[in-house]
């Protein structure tokens, strides 16, 4: 594991009108680490991702991605992370290929540029049985998959998942999990997810929100322990219903 941090926040904080969704949060983020945000809904997950993606001003605080600074340096930040929402962003008429295509045109690689890191996402994702078919006629799970390789064509060093599997059969969230897996190590990954199994899975660190409060951090192990619980629902409950670290 990398020494860096990928993500580095300080006192970040967000207020809508007269709801705190966000109190002062101070967090960071190692690179090359899969780092899970959980928590019940409203818990303030999708603002602190809006925040770092820069979607969402923060109403205090400070944040560094990779050392660049959030809202000063927001160029350079776009160019090392990507984003693939809970809502999977792929046109519908177009073939997974061309889905491809698309996004790596759109970002200024050349034809022959555009077609070799297709060609690459295309195999390491195990797209090939698919690839002339129509983004509307794939399934859920192939739908994701495809939305996720198209964040990655850029080769973000950090990748923003947001419930990545929502909505998905077993079968397909198990896929999704290979995929995200795969990435593991040479990407940072910043992961929502209502489901702990998902977590345990595939986090290496999480941070567990409630009401716009961390209420914990560590691995699945370390939040186990600090619950004084024996296994990580009871720990997630435990913080969600009003257990302090
Ligand atoms: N644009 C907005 N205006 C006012 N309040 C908002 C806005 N967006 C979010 N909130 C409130 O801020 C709080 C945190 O919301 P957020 O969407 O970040 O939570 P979340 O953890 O992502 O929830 P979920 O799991 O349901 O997606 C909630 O109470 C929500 O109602």
């Amino acid at each position: 594991m990398k020494l860096t941090n990928a993500i580095e926040i300080q006192q970040l904080s967000k207020q809508y009108k007269t709801k705190v969704a966000l109190h002062p949060l101070t967090l960071s983020i190692p690179e090359g680490q899969l780092f899970g945000l959980l928590g019940v809904n409203g818990a303030g997950k999708t603002t602190l991702i809006k925040i770092l993606t820069g979607l969402l001003k923060p109403s205090s605080g400070t944040a560094h991605i990779l050392g660049h600074s959030l809202s000063k340096e927001d160029s350079a930040i776009h160019s090392i992370i990507a984003v693939s929402p809970q809502e999977t962003a792929i046109a519908p008429n177009l073939t997974v290929r061309e889905n491809l295509l698309l996004m790596a045109r759109i970002h200024g690689f050349s034809k022959l540029q555009a077609t070799a890191k297709v060609d690459e996402m295309i195999a390491q994702f195990s797209l090939e049985p698919f690839e002339k078919e129509r983004g509307k006629t794939l399934s859920g799970g192939w739908q994701r998959k495809l939305s996720i390789s198209m964040a990655l064509i850029l080769e973000p060093r950090i990748l923003f998942l947001d419930e990545p599997t929502l909505g998905l059969d077993i079968i397909s969230r198990q896929e999704l999990w290979t995929m995200i897996q795969k990435l593991k190590g040479s990407t940072t990954i910043v992961l929502t997810t209502h489901y702990l199994e998902e977590a345990v899975e595939l986090c290496d660190r999480i941070c567990i929100l409630k009401d716009g409060y961390m209420k914990a951090v560590g691995t699945v192990d370390e939040l186990i322990d600090q619950s004084k619980q024996s296994t990580f629902k009871d720990a997630f409950v435990h913080f969600v219903t009003g257990g302090e670290s």
